[in-house]
Order: C-alpha cells, then structure tokens, then sequence
C-alpha cells in the first residue's frame, strides 16, 4: 500500500515533467501536510522518480547524486525528532530542480525558511536536538572526538539530553553519520571543510556547558580555568580570554562614547545562548549555500526550466503555541491564499472569462486572516515591530495589551478580556487566540519579543567575525557592525522570505501533494477520525474537489490543441485551412466525445472525464474506482477509502488519460502512416 501512495508522487512528478519538457511550462509541486504526514517522504519519492526517468540521459549521474545526497545532509542539519516525528524537518525548504532543454537535469538550488533554531538551546521533554550533535557524538572516530574536545555521550552536554534514547537509536545514528560524511563528499564538501563544521557542532555544545558565577559586585563571571569557555574559543579559533569578556560583558555606543557594561547572570546566559543559536543558525544558512554552490549548473544555459518542490512545515496546533508556531502558521495562510489564488479563484475566473456555463462554488477565502496578520501599520506583525522598536520598557505583556486595543472586535482575533466564559476558562490572560482557516489556535506571548528582536550583542559579534574557522568568518563578517541601523526583526525577514516565495510559485504552474496523517505517532494502528477530519478541511482538500469535480480537468488553447491532435482526423490532417475553433471541433466529432464532456470556450476547449476514452463501460468504471485507490495513501490509511471515494474524479489522474488517450491515438496514427510508407517501399521494390 505504500506503494501505491508513492505512486500518487510519482504520477505528479510524471506530469509535472512531462509539461515541463514537452509543453515548456515552469512548474511547481507543493507537498503540504501536518508534522509527521510524510512530506519529506513524498519530496524524496519526487526527487527519486525524477531521477529514474531521466536515466536514460547522459552526462546526469553527478548531478542526479548531488541532488539526491542534499537531503541526508539537510535531514542531519535540520532535522530532530519530536513528538509527532522522529525526524521531523524544523525548517522549511523550497528546491528548484534545473533541466536543460533536452529535459535532464543540470543543477538545483535551495532556499530554506526559519529553522527553528530555539531548539538548539532548549527541547520539550522527551525530544532532541538537531540530528547532527547526536550523529557525531555516536558516529565520529576517536581521532576527531578527540580533536573536537567530545566525549562521546550527549547527557554530558547540557544542550542535548538524550533521556529517551537508547542502543538502537545509537546504531542508528552511527549509521546516519556514515551517511552523512558519505553525502559530503558526493557534494564536494572536502576534508578541511568538513573538520571546520563539525568543529562548529562542537563550539556549540562546550558553550553549552558554560558555566557563569556571580563575582563580588553582583555581575556574571567565567572563571579562567573554565575548560568549556576555553574548548569553544579554541574550536571557534578566537581568543579565549576576548570570549569570556564577550560572553560576560556589554560595549555600548552613546554618541561615541564607548561604554562597557557588565551582565548579570541572566544576561550572561541569554548571551551564551543566543550565540549558540546564531552560530547554528548562521552556519546552517552557509550550508545551504554551500550545496547551491556545489548544484550550480558549470555552464549557464538560457533555455534551461524548472521544476520547484516546496516542502513546508504544515500547520501546528500544539498544547502550548508559541513564536515559531505563529510564523508556521502564517507562512500556511499564505500558501492557502496562495492555493485560493492559483487554483480555485483561477479556475472559476477562467470559466468566465472563456464564457463556459458554470455554477459558482462557495469558498472560504483566508485573505482576511493574511491582512489581520500582515497589514501595513494595523497587523499584528507590524503591532509586534512596534514593540520591538520602541523607545521604553516594552514587554511582552505591552505587546499583547497593543494587541487586544487595536484587534478587539476583529471576528479572527479573540482576547481574553472579550472571550466568552467557556473559552476564558481554558485561556490564559497572556494569551490571545487567531482563528485560523484551519481552526483556532491559542498563542502564548511570552518570548515573542525576545524572539522577534533576535539580539546578538555586538562583542559577540565583532569577535565571531574575527574568527580564524572560515565559516564562522563568513558568517559573521557580513554583519554591519558599525550600522546605527537596527536589522530586521525575525518575523519581518520571514515575512519578506514568504513573499518572495509566493511571487516564485505564482510564476509556475502548480501541481499539490497534500500528505494525511491517518493516526497518531504513538498509536499506528488505531485511525482517528477527529485528526483525519481537521487535515482534510485544512488542507482545503473540500472546496479544491467541488471546483474539479464541478469543472473540466483538460484545457488547451484551440491553436495547441489543434496542432498536437491534427493527425487524428482527415479533415484537419496534414493543415486545417479554417479557425483553429473549427479544426478542434472538427476534431473531436472525430474522436466522438459526447456533448457533456466538453465545452467550447472563447479561446479554449475544456474536456471533463470522457467516457470515449474507454472502449466499454465497465472500462470506464474500473479506472473510476482505479482513482480511488490510486488516492488512498499509507498503509495504514485505509479510512481513506471509507472518506475519500469522493476523489474518484480526481482531476491530476484524469488529466493524465485525457493525454494518455490523445498520444495513444497519435501513436495508432504513427504506426498507420509506417505500415502505408512500408507497404509502398516494398511495393516499388517488386516493381
Ligand atoms: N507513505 C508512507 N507510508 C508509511 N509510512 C510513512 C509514509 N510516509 C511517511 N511515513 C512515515 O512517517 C514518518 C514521517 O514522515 P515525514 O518525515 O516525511 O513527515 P513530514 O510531513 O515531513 O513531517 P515534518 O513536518 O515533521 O518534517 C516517516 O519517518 C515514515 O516513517
């Protein structure tokens, strides 16, 4: 059965390419799905039958392994395992894979969105940290543990506990380090190259373990014989001594007078942990531009297209929502706007404007959760810059308070104050509810500005960028230091980031993967409808169904259709002399579609699910039910076939037949024509 849900990535893929390549049309595939739905699985499945389809192509092997060896290498970066997924992507990733013309892949190239780099530094119970720490911990020889100043368990760092593992995830990770360093060199990662990241990994569990005492004034210090502080520094090639001042000290610029403040103890973590947070942050950033190096096509070649995969966090709901669950759930409003754009708003516009008889289908349209969140000067963005920007004491619980005068009243935003009694009872008063498309979901302000403001002091930085490890280097020396100018806030970068990548996707034609979750992690076998219902109403799977089903799956312009199919009637055969709208009719009386299953358009034919492609009718019922099963995912999904019979007329695989049936007919036509030639070369040879 798993199978047969990868065949549904593998028919996307297939038509994906195939348009790609034969009708010169950019595309996209966006694979969306709650954590643990099996979206990096369907990614995977995308790349690898994009891979074997292109075998027979010459000269791909090192690009196809380039592509396909990103993934360990990103999975070990910015994967963890989580309650709902043992290796649950925290970042989200978007790929542009390249083909030339001749339709073989030539290179590819990432972007990546918001890694969820809080997770260095804290887990919720139960959970880890990034893959890597624990990969290389497991897997590295002695010679490099030894080099890195590593000893072998994760408990002794405090930034990975590791209560839950036991032998057979060390295996695992043993093994997945393997791969790992396999994978880096496929991407020409070489060796000094690979000594400086995992040196890097390292930095950042000895600073971990930084320990700060309070010295006779009150302040933060770092005794000097403190063997973390000194680990780091030397793997961080900076200055030992300039560290500690850095990690325990403050240099403020007024008016150019130089000031150097001491922290106190909690200042002096909150700086330690924010650069171990900056450093895996930054290097992460450095690494997905270091593949995109290593994807470059060597030549540039204008007339090369692409097929883009985005695969994205989906929408979370946790017990306690914080920051980063507000940036998820913004970036799948967009991608629902997005969709309600490209897809049904499109789709019904399209039936308009070509004049085609149509019933309209209500839908739900988000853009007025967006504009809550985004709008320039009102948003709650823009509301949370304010705070972060201001002059004065801002705090979390101003914020909030901003929050409720100016949103109180909005029917998608809810306060505590203004809530009713049920929902004040199970809402806390530093916590403010958005309902969502996908449903409600209660935030917790506390960090949102810390988050948001994203501060790294600038000592800290200054040394970083002094560091003699290249990448820490390039990392930071980037960073305008003496720039009055405060950077963008988290959430205003990411804004930009989502932005653009709609612009991206707007520009392609997209195909959908949606990923269903049937169970929960902890409970394979038992199906739970209630969690199966929300994702189907989220991934706005209703509203998409009634517009196919209600529509016409296959259109094309009256000239390209007319063009591909003329060889399949004499009368438009070898040049129809009319309009291009006369020769397709013409065309299909030839092909004898019935007066239901199409529709002429102003400058286009629409063909819905004809029942001529099938010689019989019992044809036509069995590829009917064929959707269906084509349709239901995981093995132990099979509530699916229950749910979605509806899905019968799904309109990805109709489309494909509608194709298929037009190229079998080219291909009956072809084989005519060469039997004719045969004939006639064997007649003039018996002459
Ligand atoms: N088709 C499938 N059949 C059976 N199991 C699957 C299938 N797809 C995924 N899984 C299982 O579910 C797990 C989670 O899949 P995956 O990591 O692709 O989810 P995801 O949607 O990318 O999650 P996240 O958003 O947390 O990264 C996989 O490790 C695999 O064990």
């Amino acid at each position: 059965m798993t199978q047969i849900y990868f065949h549904c990535s593998f028919a996307i893929a297939d038509n994906a390419y195939r348009s790609l390549v034969y009708e010169h049309r950019e595309q996209c595939i966006l694979i969306s799905g709650e954590s643990g739905s099996g979206k990096t699985e369907a990614s995977k499945k995308v790349l690898e039958y994009i891979a074997a389809r292109t075998n027979h192509l010459h000269n791909v092997e090192t690009v196809k392994d380039k592509l396909l060896q990103t993934n360990p290498l990103l999975e070990a970066f910015g994967n963890a395992k989580t309650h709902r997924n043992d290796n649950s992507s925290r970042f989200g990733k978007y790929m542009d894979i390249q083909f030339n013309y001749e339709g073989a892949p030539e290179g590819g190239h990432i972007l990546n969105y918001l890694l969820e780099k809080s997770r260095v530094v804290s887990q919720m119970a139960g959970e880890r940290n990034f893959h890597i720490f624990y990969q290389l911990l497991a897997g590295g020889d002695q010679e490099l543990l030894k080099h890195l100043k590593l000893q072998g368990r994760p408990e002794t760092y405090k930034y990975t506990p590791d209560s839950a593992s036991n032998q057979s995830q060390r295996n695992t990770d043993v093994e997945q380090f393997r791969i790992v360093q396999e994978a880096m060199k496929v991407i020409e990662i070489g060796a000094s190259e690979q000594r400086e990241i995992f040196e890097i990994i390292a930095s950042v569990l000895h600073l971990g373990n930084v320990k700060f005492v309070q010295n006779d004034k009150g302040y933060a210090e770092i005794l000097s014989h403190d063997a973390n502080s000194g680990n780091t520094a030397e793997l961080l090639k900076v200055n030992a001594n300039k560290l500690r001042e850095a990690l325990t000290h403050r240099t403020i610029d007024a008016r150019g007078d130089v000031v150097q403040t001491p922290l106190d103890i909690e200042q002096a973590q909150y700086a330690r942990d924010a650069l171990a947070k900056a450093i895996y942050d930054k290097h992460f950033s450095w690494l997905v531009s270091r593949l995109n190096a290593s994807l470059t096509p060597k030549e540039k070649d204008l007339r090369s297209s692409v097929i883009g995969i985005l695969d994205i966090y989906g929408f979370e709901i946790f017990p306690k929502n914080s920051f980063e669950q507000f940036c998820i759930n913004f970036c799948n409003e967009k991608l629902q706007q997005l969709f309600i754009e490209l897809t049904l708003k499109q789709e019904q516009e399209e039936y308009l404007r070509e004049g085609i008889e149509w019933e309209p289908v209500e839908y739900f349209n988000n853009i007025v959760i967006c504009d809550l969140i985004e709008a320039k000067h009102k948003g709650i963005i823009s509301i949370l810059d304010d705070e972060c920007l201001r002059p004065g004491d801002a705090t979390d619980a101003s914020f909030l308070e901003k929050l409720t005068q100016h949103l109180d009243g909005h029917q998608h935003y809810k306060s505590h104050r203004k809530a009713d009694i049920k929902t004040q009872k199970i809402m806390g008063r530093d916590e403010f509810c958005l309902v969502h498309y996908a449903g409600e979901v209660t935030y917790n302000v506390n960090t949102f500005l810390e988050k948001n403001n994203d501060l790294l002091y600038r000592d800290v930085q200054s040394l970083m960028a002094s560091s003699h490890n290249t990448i820490v280097e390039s990392c930071f020396k980037d960073i305008n230091l003496r720039s009055k100018k405060r950077p963008e806030t988290a959430i205003t970068q990411f804004k930009n980031s989502l932005n653009d990548l709609i612009k991206i996707l707007s520009s392609k034609e997209p195909s959908y993967i949606r990923c269903i979750k049937p169970n929960d992690f902890k409970a394979p076998m038992q199906f739970d409808e209630k969690l199966i219902s929300h994702q189907v109403k989220y991934l706005g799977l209703m509203e998409n169904l009634r517009v196919r089903r209600a529509g016409f799956a296959y259109r094309r312009t009256y000239e390209a259709f007319l063009e591909r199919y003329k060889c399949l009637s004499a009368e438009t055969w070898p040049n129809f002399r009319g309009p291009a709208r006369e020769g397709v009719q013409k065309l299909v009386e030839a092909l004898k579609f019935e007066k239901e299953e199409y529709r002429m358009g102003n400058t286009k034919i629409f063909i819905r699910f004809p029942k001529t492609l099938f010689e019989t009718e019992d044809a036509y019922q069995l590829k009917k039910n064929d959707i269906a099963t084509i349709i239901q995912s995981r093995w132990r999904g099979y509530w699916q076939r229950k749910q979605y019979l509806k899905m019968r007329n799904a309109a990805i695989v109709i489309q494909k037949w509608v194709r298929r049936f037009l190229a079998q007919k080219l291909r009956e036509r072809r084989k005519k024509a060469a039997e004719v030639i045969r004939a006639f070369i064997k007649g003039n040879k018996n002459m």
